[in-house]
C-alpha cells in the first residue's frame, strides 16, 4: 500500500518548505560535520555477522555494485582470514573497479594484515578489544601490548601503500585515558583515520558527544542499537566531530545489529539536505533496501523510516486535510526524493471528509461537498464494523454515485 493507488492527488505536489527557522536543521559549529559526513558501509563485514546472513559471491558483487551507485565513499569486507572463500570474494570485489573504495576489517595482526594486503584493498581497517571485559575474557593483551603490536602493523601496511585505520573496540567501556593514549600514539605512526565503536550498543548521545569531541581528524565511528540509540548517536558523532560512519543496510548486523543505512539517510536528509541529496543517490535505496532483504530472507519492517510500507500514509482525517493542502504539515521529508509516494487512506472510521473527496476526484466523480459528506459518513459506517480496504470503500463511492444517477434518471 506504499502509494500507488491514489498518488497522483495533485494537490499533495505541492513543494515541501522547510523554513529557515525549522528546529531540525543542522546544529553548525566548527567541529560540526554534518554538512560532508562520509559512509563506511558494512552490510558486507558487519552485515554478514546478521544470524540470517549467507552471501553468495554474486550476491556480494550485487550488493558492492548497487552501494558503490549509492554513492557510499567505502565499502567494508569481511575478513580474508575467515574463509577461503571470503579471501577469493575480496579479491573479486577489488577488482570490479567501483567508485567506492574497498575495504576489509582484521584483528590487529601483522599475519591478518598481510592477507588483507594481498587481496588488493585500497585500505585495511585494523580492530582491536580495548576494554578491560576483552582485554581479559577475549584477546589477553595489555594496552601496552596493543599499542606495540598496532604501530607494527600500521607501519607494515603503510609501507604497502594502503590505507589504514585503526578502531578500538568497546571503546565506550575503555579506561579514557588509555584510549586517547593508543589513539595519540597510532596517530603518531600515521594512520588515516581511527575509529570508536560502541561494540554492546550501550552509550548514549551525551557519552558519544563527550568523546568525540576530545579527538580531532579523520574519526570513524560505529554505533550497534541494543538500546535503539544507534542513529541518534551516529548523528551526535557527525555533530561532535566525527568524520564517517559505519552503516549497513537495515542495519543488519551483529545481535540486532548497527546503524542503518537507510534511517541514517532519514535523518540527515532532514539534517543536511543539499549535501545528502547531491551525495547520494537516495532514489536506489528502496531496491537496495529489497535486494538486501531479499538476499537474508527477512522482511523491511513496517516502521522503517523511508521504505516501511506506512512511513509516508496518512490516515486520520485532520492530517489528511493538511496534508492535501501542503504536505509539509504533517511529513518531514518528501518521499519524491526517495523516489516514493505519500498515501492518503481513507479506509476506516478516523478518515475525513476532505481525505475522500481527493479520493473522489482521483475516481472521476464530481459530487457536491454535501455529497462527499454523505458518503464519507458511510464509509464511516463501515468502518465501525470492520476494518477496510482500498476496495471496499471505493466500493462505498461508486454505489453512492451510482444510485445518485440513479435517482437522476428516475
Ligand atoms: N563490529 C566491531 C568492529 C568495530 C569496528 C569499527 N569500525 C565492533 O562493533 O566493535
Ligand atoms: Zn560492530
Amino acid at each position: 500500500m506504499c502509494g500507488t493507488n491514489n498518488a497522483t492527488a495533485d494537490p499533495t505536489t505541492a513543494a515541501h518548505t522547510i523554513s529557515a527557522s525549522t528546529p531540525y536543521q543542522r546544529v553548525d559549529d566548527f567541529l560540526s560535520n554534518v554538512g560532508s559526513y562520509k559512509i563506511i558501509e558494512s552490510t558486507l563485514r558487519e552485515g554478514e555477522q546478521f544470524s540470517n546472513s549467507f552471501y553468495t559471491t554474486e550476491m556480494k558483487c550485487k550488493i558492492a555494485t548497487m552501494l558503490s551507485d549509492f554513492g557510499v565513499d567505502y565499502i567494508e569486507l569481511t575478513s580474508p582470514v575467515s574463509s577461503p572463500q571470503s579471501y577469493e570474494d575480496c579479491k573479486t570485489i577489488c577488482k570490479l573497479g567501483l567508485k567506492s573504495k574497498i575495504l576489509t576489517h582484521v584483528r590487529c595482526n601483522m599475519e591478518d594484515a598481510k592477507k588483507a594486503v594481498e587481496c588488493g584493498v585500497d585500505g585495511v581497517d585494523l580492530v582491536i578489544g580495548t576494554s578491560s571485559f576483552l582485554r581479559e575474557y577475549s584477546h589477553g593483551k595489555s594496552m601496552e601490548m596493543i599499542r606495540k603490536t598496532a604501530l607494527e602493523v600500521i607501519e607494515y601496511v603503510k609501507s604497502k601503500g594502503v590505507e589504514v585505520r585503526f578502531s578500538s573496540e568497546d571503546s565506550f567501556r575503555s579506561d579514557l585515558v588509555d584510549l586517547l593514549t593508543l589513539y595519540k600514539a597510532v596517530d603518531k605512526a600515521g594512520v588515516n583515520r581511527v575509529g570508536v565503536a560502541d561494540t554492546v550498543g550501550g552509550a548514549t548521545p551525551r557519552m558519544v558527544y563527550d568523546l568525540i569531541r576530545t579527538l580531532r581528524g579523520e574519526v570513524e565511528t560505529h554505533f550497534h542499537d541494543d538500546t535503539g540509540c544507534a542513529v541518534a548517536n551516529a548523528l551526535t558523532a557527525i555533530e561532535a566531530g566525527a568524520t564517517h560512519v559505519d552503516t549497513s543496510v537495515l542495519g543488519i548486523g551483529e545481535r540486532n545489529g548497527i546503524t542503518p543505512l537507510g534511517a541514517l539517510m532519514a535523518r540527515m536528509v532532514v539534517t543536511s539536505p543539499e549535501y545528502t541529496k547531491s551525495k547520494y543517490n537516495l532514489k536506489m535505496l528502496k531496491d537496495i533496501e529489497e535486494y538486501v532483504a531479499s538476499c537474508v530472507q527477512v522482511n523491511i519492517p513496517f516502521n522503517n523510516p523511508i521504505t516501511g510500507f506506512c512511513a509516508f500514509t496518512h490516515k486520520a482525517g485532520i492530517h489528511a486535510k493538511a496534508i492535501l493542502a501542503n504536505p509539509s504539515t504533517y511529513e518531514i521529508i518528501d518521499p519524491s526524493l526517495f523516489g516514493l509516494t505519500r498515501y492518503v487512506s481513507i479506509t476506516s472510521r478516523i478518515t475525513g471528509w476532505n481525505a475522500v473527496k481527493s479520493r473522489v476526484q482521483q475516481l472521476g466523480y464530481s459530487l457536491t461537498d454535501d455529497q462527499i459528506k454523505e458518503v464519507t459518513a458511510k464509509i464511516k459506517q463501515m468502518g465501525d464494523i470492520r476494518p477496510l480496504a482500498v476496495d471496499d470503500a471505493d466500493s462505498i463511492i461508486h454505489s453512492y454515485n451510482l444510485s445518485l444517477q440513479q435517482a437522476t434518471v428516475a
